[in-house]
């Protein structure tokens, strides 16, 4: 099917000279459009969540090395590799928990280990293919999840999985997307995803952009949602997909899994395979992201929470592998993922 009236948003960009980012921070009221020309920039960018969402944050990672790399003097790529390591760490360290900024740098570390003297265009392929696989990575992963889902069903998704948080399409959003496309869907529910709102302020936008009918709840209305039979299926992403499974993702998720193994509501998660990290060995070793407290103490920027009290701000949580019935990726569906099927779908 042809999906393409769904890639008109761009997140990430590169103009051939910057990178250009939408910021997300000021979305939906303003599609504002920031340039960054160099690398520690996009670091930042990617920490206070100008760019975000696992898929989004390795490309932009990718283009902020071409970015320090671009004023570079060196004979081979080998030794560009050792003048752009400092950067490469800071951008690693901009954000733990989605691997996909891992793996995006540990590609230009292996392409450049291998480049001779043409090594900054090598660098440069290598960021595009990055950008461009996952677009296709996204449309297919969207066919492949639709297929799953029962025509006359409804869909609840969390946070932001769409074209924002990635190259195009989305990974969740993808499927509700293509779910709908082909006349499988008959309703959309999407929750708020306190505390930074990325349901509320970006996944509800995304949809009316499309013409999508979607309905907003509170994430504390989820289970009542899934006790009525309104949806039959919870469709997610993933920011790390460990080698028995387990997936972390936004906080927030572990609560929608426990709540549809309950109903009997089918847990979808859909993620490329830039976001399986075989070398976790589960979930209880990942780096959970904390932010800061503020997120939750404010609101646009005004306290509403009493002077004097603290808050506690995990981004992310780890959904047992036992809790997820399809892991949908570009490779193919991996029903009720275990260290076995893991290994099978993503091992060398
Ligand atoms: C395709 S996006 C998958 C995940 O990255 C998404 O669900 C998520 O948790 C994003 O978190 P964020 O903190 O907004 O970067």
């Amino acid at each position: 099917m042809d999906y393409s009236r769904y890639d008109r948003v761009r997140a990430v960009a590169w103009t051939g000279e910057a990178l250009r980012l939408l910021d997300q921070r000021k979305l939906p009221f303003t599609q504002g459009f920031i340039e960054l020309d160099d690398s520690d920039a996009v670091a930042k960018a990617i920490h206070d969540l100008v760019v975000r969402g696992a898929p989004a944050i390795g490309i932009a990672a990718a283009w902020g090395v071409v970015l320090a790399a671009r004023n570079l003097e060196a004979a081979d790529g080998p030794a560009a590799l050792v003048a752009l390591e400092p950067a490469m760490q800071r951008l690693n360290a901009s954000r733990p928990t989605a691997v996909n900024l891992a793996w995006a740098l540990a590609r230009l570390r292996a392409v450049l280990s291998r480049a001779g003297s043409d090594w900054y265009a090598v660098l440069t392929a290598e960021a595009e293919a990055i950008e461009a696989e996952d677009l296709a990575a996204n449309r297919r992963m969207g066919g492949l999840g639709a297929a799953l889902i029962e025509p006359g069903s409804g869909l609840l998704t969390h946070c932001n999985t769409g074209s924002l948080a990635t190259s195009g399409f989305g990974t969740a959003l993808g499927v509700v997307r293509a779910g709908v496309a082909e006349g499988r869907v008959a309703r959309v529910f999407a929750g708020e995803t306190r505390p930074w709102n990325q349901g509320a302020r970006l996944t509800v936008w995304e949809l009316l952009e499309d013409g999508i009918d979607a309905t907003l709840i509170a994430d504390s209305a989820a289970a009542h949602l899934m006790a009525s039979g309104a949806v039959q299926w919870v469709v997610v992403g993933a920011d790390r997909v460990t080698a028995n499974g387990d997936v972390a993702n936004k906080i927030g998720t572990l609560a929608l899994a426990l709540a549809a193994r309950h109903f009997g509501v089918g847990f979808m998660v859909v993620a490329p395979s830039s976001t399986v990290d075989l070398d976790t060995a589960s979930g209880a070793d990942i780096e959970i992201e904390e932010r800061d407290p503020a997120e939750l103490l404010t609101h646009l920027g005004q306290r509403t929470v009493a002077d004097g009290v603290k808050a506690w701000n995990p981004v992310f949580d780890v959904t047992p592998a036992e809790l997820v019935s399809a892991l949908v990726t570009e490779r193919g569906v991996v029903l009720r993922p275990d260290a076995d099927s893991m290994r099978r779908t993503f091992g060398a």
